[in-house]
């Protein structure tokens, strides 16, 4: 019996040589008792995608990608990135012996995914403009001196990304009411909606969960399209918001994601930074559970619309917290009060107990 991972699903994954792998996906899927309990719904998970490889979720995307790029002979890989996609990037690039250039929006990606692109032997640029501008740039990069772009509008970064999908139907037992994933890109919620499809297609299932995305309301273009009923999404110029790795306008996937959360029937909600930094709180208190920002933003979605009476109680709910909190450490610094200091006596300890 093959261990819950990226590569138990080879079947629908479209690469045939030996792939580029460091064991990734098999990620845990939580039920949150507590926060559960609190909103009233007592079959509510979370699949902590923080536990992968690189600690996000992209290693299910780049496993594919890199061993692609070697199954294409191509030289070098880059992205751009609001830092988990690069952070992946790099850590896959160096097992598979390849150089990596990432493009990160200067002063907006969290220590942590700059520290791993860094150690991982990226080439790293930092570029004064946002997410968006970033990707613009390595796709010319990549259109013009023939270098494998990894963002999430390679198609094979989303086949891996599949499997998040695969796994939590296997590990919950039975195709899950709601999935919830926080909305970037867009890639993530294409990519599980894809694969829950082709289950459906083969006969392995023959219900699809409402697809649900979550964004912080300083960067909401796929909730502005759903709730606007448009048939494409508005790009937002000045995307804002304290979970960076979502703070982004164009979303390349947008036209998949709304198909996705269309056809299931599921619903966009978006969610203020202090809703987000509550629940990442909340998770890492009750739950012990530890996700950057972006991730808590889906469970952030789902007490949102519990207090606004949109759920049924009964559902079987699945949120995609996508990456670990140890990513963003300045954050949380910045959220906490900090340690307590005091000198080397057991006296002076008592006295702050
Ligand atoms: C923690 C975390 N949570 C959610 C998302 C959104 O996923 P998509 O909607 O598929 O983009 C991202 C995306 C990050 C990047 O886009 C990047 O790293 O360049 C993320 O890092």
């Amino acid at each position: 019996k093959r261990p819950i991972s990226v590569w138990r699903y080879k079947e629908f994954l479209p690469v045939r040589i030996e792939p580029v792998t460091l064991q990734e996906g098999g990620t845990p899927l939580y039920h949150l008792k507590k926060i559960g309990e609190e909103l009233g719904l007592p079959n509510l998970y979370a699949k902590h995608e923080g536990m992968n490889p690189s600690g996000s979720f992209k290693d299910r995307g780049m496993t594919l990608g890199v061993s692609m790029a070697k199954q294409l002979g191509k030289n070098i890989v880059a992205c751009a990135s609001t830092g988990n996609t690069s952070a992946s990037m790099a850590v896959y690039a160096a097992k598979a012996g390849m150089p990596a250039v990432v493009l990160l929006p200067a002063g907006h990606v969290a220590l942590g995914k700059v520290a791993q692109a860094l150690m991982h032997g990226a080439k790293v640029i930092s570029i004064r403009g946002n997410f968006d501008r970033a990707l613009e740039m390595v796709h010319e990069l990549c259109v013009t001196h023939g270098i494998y772009l990894l963002n999430s509008i390679n198609p094979y970064r989303l086949e891996g990304q599949k499997t998040i999908g695969f796994e939590a139907v296997d590990q919950l037992g039975c195709v899950p009411d709601r999935i919830v994933l926080p909305v970037g890109n867009a890639g993530n919620i294409s990519a599980v909606y894809k694969g829950l499809c082709e289950w459906r297609d083969v006969g392995y299932i023959d219900t699809l969960p409402m697809m649900t995305a979550i964004q912080a309301e300083g960067a909401m273009p796929v909730v502005n399209a759903i709730k606007g009923n448009l048939p494409e999404v508005v790009v937002e110029q000045n995307p804002e918001t304290v979970a960076s790795a979502i703070r982004i306008g164009a979303p390349v996937n947008a036209e998949k994601a709304l198909r996705a959360i269309r056809e299931t029937k599921g619903c966009a909600e978006s969610v203020t930074d202090e809703e987000i930094l509550a629940m990442q709180r909340d998770l890492a208190r009750y739950e012990g559970i530890g996700v950057e920002p972006a991730s808590a933003a889906s469970v952030a979605g789902i007490r949102k619309l519990a207090e606004q009476g949109m759920l049924d109680p009964k559902e079987k709910i699945v949120c995609v917290v996508t990456g670990h909190l140890l990513k963003d450490p300045e954050t949380v610094i910045k959220q906490c009060a900090p340690p307590i200091e005091i000198d080397p006596t057991i006296e002076a300890l008592l006295s702050v107990l």
